[in-house]
């Protein structure tokens, strides 16, 4: 971090000289753009070439740090070994002449202690047994602009360019064995307090470590629907999650552009789309469980705060004053001061910070129709010195016990109890009344990766499903929602719950086709006219949605195909494994644990995806090759029955295998991902597919013997 920091004082100014983006140097350098198109600047070369040449240092030096970090710690340890063993000469301890015995401590550049995890880690310098950490990496800015100078000709010419950076701090919550951490929930709600005290933005934006910000400007998009007339209404502004790294042919529906460019865009046109965990601009107020200002029902729900504060905050600007001595009712501010403990926790800079970020966060009242608007210069006012008792401060609520007897994650903050903890925060404040808003940039605002090679994917998915069966049997599930969320967003985040169930109706529809085939019987038995209407309706229907969906979005007819494929492919895996481990949690308590969907590194330098064909045998793949056998065993079944047949009916065959060929068409990615590169598919996977298939296909056979008629594929008929 510190080495980060460093170079960012070069950076920094280098991007605002030049207008550079993306200004994440690693995928700046590696651009494959003409990195000097539109560059007119007669100094940007050779800027160029001393920031590229500083990074490239930068890189060599993080590359070193394990080395250099393993050295000095060798050096201060073997210092204090040294220490002690004067100390015990000195006071005559020598005849014991026993082994001082140290910890192999890890030490910081300045002679100290590392907090965190150590080299050789030892209790309370452990992964999950360690103290706080809070280490201000860039100090706060000056509130004025402060502009370069021109210097030498070694570095860069930074007259006119405002070189100042903002405010960057390292944050490590306690974590200490027994205590639930509540992984990614937990530590957004420990920014969001040590942010609190530290800084105290009133708009937070939330990107997960594999996103990096691709537009630098596009933050400000946000920030005009947060600070636009009604924008204090806006609880987030979500932007599309856009990936690198996934294969040209994206096998696996990676991009989910049917999600992000229909679902999503859909949703903003109701109530605001669901928050997908990353990209995600926050009002801090939305996530301090308030309501919306000017709900119909002030005193609806337990709220008390933000009665309170509208009432005290009409004219005054907060900055930063106790919530006494504000012309406020007493009894009512008197509740209000006991309640403040149980849902905030015992900071009081933390909840003196409320009323003010919540100020902040209103639009400028530069309007009539702006209602509790911000009064024009408010936000000017410099703003307080970081000391040493609002660091300690800030380390003590990021502490292990600070959320206990809080509504942190009950209410406040992110929720905590659910593998997919994104979708029940927006959730919540849907509910509460808040609308939330999609927010797609011409240029992508923000880049991540996203595991390229089926097995990751198919964990990642099942996670999710995971999720939204939990969701689907807890408190959050939308058929609960408060009157204040709109009925179609009800609807989707209905559908957001129940779609992991629709696997059982896909795999029993994967499964016909060929049990069809096998039985020389069609699945309807009688094709009468009531039948096809409701069948060439419900196509019809389906097409028109596919049209549509295409037609609106922009996107490909080749990414919805992925999309519908990837569907069917994580539908009889992921989603079926998610429903039966969904019921195993409910029905009998067990426990599911997942695993941090890995990434792609690229460190294959000689294929960019060879992370596409990495292998990994997992269980959740028996469904969808069982349904390729049997599929496949009916084909040919049904192809020997017709050849050898006395009058082989070539048509009705067509008309079953077509059924088959449609599913085998679905699952055509993960028989290629089964494949691997070249065909290195571990033998279990035939074994126990093969062995699952024949089984099925012989009790099929068994319980259902084909019928005398040799007519495969019923009575179905191709014209
Ligand atoms: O114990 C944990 C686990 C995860 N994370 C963070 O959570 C992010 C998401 O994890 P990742 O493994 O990248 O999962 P994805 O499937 O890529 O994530 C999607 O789905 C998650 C929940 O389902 C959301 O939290 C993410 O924002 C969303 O991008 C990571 O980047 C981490 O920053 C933690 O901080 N602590
Ligand atoms: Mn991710």
């Amino acid at each position: 971090m510190a080495e980060a920091a460093s170079f960012a004082h070069l950076w920094v100014p280098f991007c605002r000289k030049h207008d550079i983006e993306p200004r994440n140097p690693e995928s700046y350098f590696n651009m494959k753009r003409d990195p000097y198109k539109n560059k007119v600047r007669p100094d940007f070369v050779r800027d160029r070439r001393r920031v590229k040449r500083e990074y490239d240092e930068f890189k060599v030096r993080v590359n070193g740090l394990p080395e250099s970090i393993r050295r000095r710690s060798d050096a201060y340890n073997t210092r204090e070994e040294i220490k002690i063993m004067k100390r015990r000469r000195e006071l005559d301890y020598d005849e014991l002449e026993e082994d001082v015995k140290i910890p192999k401590a890890t030490w910081m550049a300045d002679g100290t202690h590392w907090p965190g995890t150590w080299t050789v880690p030892t209790t309370e310098h452990s992964r999950g047994d360690h103290a706080s950490i809070i280490q201000v990496m860039v100090k706060p800015p000056s509130d004025e602009p402060l502009t370069g100078t021109e210097t030498d000709s070694s570095s860069m010419d930074l007259t006119d360019i405002d070189i100042r950076l903002p405010m960057l701090v390292y944050v490590s919550r306690e974590k200490r064995p027994g205590y639930d951490h509540n992984k990614k929930a937990g530590a957004m709600n420990a920014l969001v307090r040590a942010s609190a005290i530290m800084s105290n933005g009133p708009f937070i934006l939330n990107l997960d470590c594999d996103h990096y910000i691709f537009n630098s400007q596009a933050l400000r998009e946000g920030m005009c629907f947060m600070m636009d007339r009604g924008g204090d209404r806006i609880c987030y502004v979500q932007f599309p999650q856009r990936f690198e790294g996934i294969d040209p042919s994206d096998r696996y529906a990676n991009h989910n552009t049917v999600f992000f460019d229909v679902n999503m865009r859909a949703l903003d046109g109701i109530q605001g789309p669901v928050y997908v965990g990353t990209g995600c601009l926050f009002r801090r107020t939305a996530l301090y469980a308030f309501d919306p200002p000017r709900t119909k029902e002030p005193s609806s729900c337990c709220d008390c705060f933000f009665t309170r504060r509208r009432k005290s905050s009409v004219a005054s600007v907060p900055d930063g004053a106790s919530i006494e001595g504000k012309s406020v009712d007493s009894d009512d501010e008197e509740m209000n001061i006991a309640l403040i403990p149980k849902t905030f926790g015992n900071s009081s800079l933390l909840v003196d910070s409320i009323r003010v970020a919540e100020f902040q966060g209103r639009p400028l009242a530069d309007h009539p129709s702006v209602k509790y608007g911000r009064p024009p210069g408010a936000l000017t006012l410099p703003r307080d010195l970081l000391d040493a008792s609002t660091v300690a401060e800030a380390i003590s609520v990021i502490s292990c016990w600070y959320e206990d007897k809080t509504e942190w994650g009950l209410r406040v903050g992110w929720i905590y109890g659910s593998v997919t903890e994104d979708v029940v925060t927006g959730y919540r404040m849907h509910n509460r009344g808040w609308k939330s808003v999609y927010c797609v940039t011409k240029r992508d605002a923000f880049r991540g990766s996203a595991p390229i090679n089926l097995t990751d994917r198919l964990h990642q998915v099942l996670r999710w499903a995971t999720g939204s069966v939990e969701i689907f049997f807890s408190r959050n599930n939308a058929l609960l929602a408060s009157s204040k969320m709109k009925f179609l967003q009800r609807i989707a985040y209905l559908n957001v719950g129940i779609y992991p169930f629709t696997s059982i109706f896909l795999i029993v529809y994967c499964f016909l086709p060929a049990l069809s085939l096998f039985s020389g019987e069609f699945i309807v038995q009688s094709l009468n006219i009531t039948f096809l209407v409701y069948l060439l309706g419900i196509t019809l229907t389906l097409i028109a949605l596919a049209v549509l969906e295409i037609k609106w979005s922009g996107i490909e007819l080749e990414d919805w195909w992925r999309n519908e494929q990837f569907w069917l492919i994580g539908g009889t895996s992921a989603h079926l494994a998610a429903v039966l481990q969904g019921l195993l949690k409910v029905i009998a308590g067990i426990e599911i644990s997942f695993t941090l969907t890995s990434k792609s590194g690229g460190d294959d330098l000689n294929d960019e995806y060879a992370d596409l064909y990495i292998f990994k045998w997992s269980s959740l793949m028996v469904p969808p090759i069982t349904i390729m056998m049997i599929n496949l065993i009916g084909i040919a079944v049904a192809v020997c029955r017709t050849i050898y047949s006395v009058i082989p009916e070539w048509s009705s065959l067509l008309g079953g295998v077509f059924f088959s060929f449609w599913v085998l068409a679905h699952l055509y990615p993960f028989a290629k991902g089964l494949m691997g590169r070249r065909g290195r598919t571990p033998t279990i996977v035939f074994v126990w597919s093969g062995l699952v298939a024949i089984t099925i296909s012989l009790l099929w056979v068994a319980i259902n013997p084909p019928s005398n008629n040799d007519q495969i594929g019923g009575s179905f008929q191709f014209p």
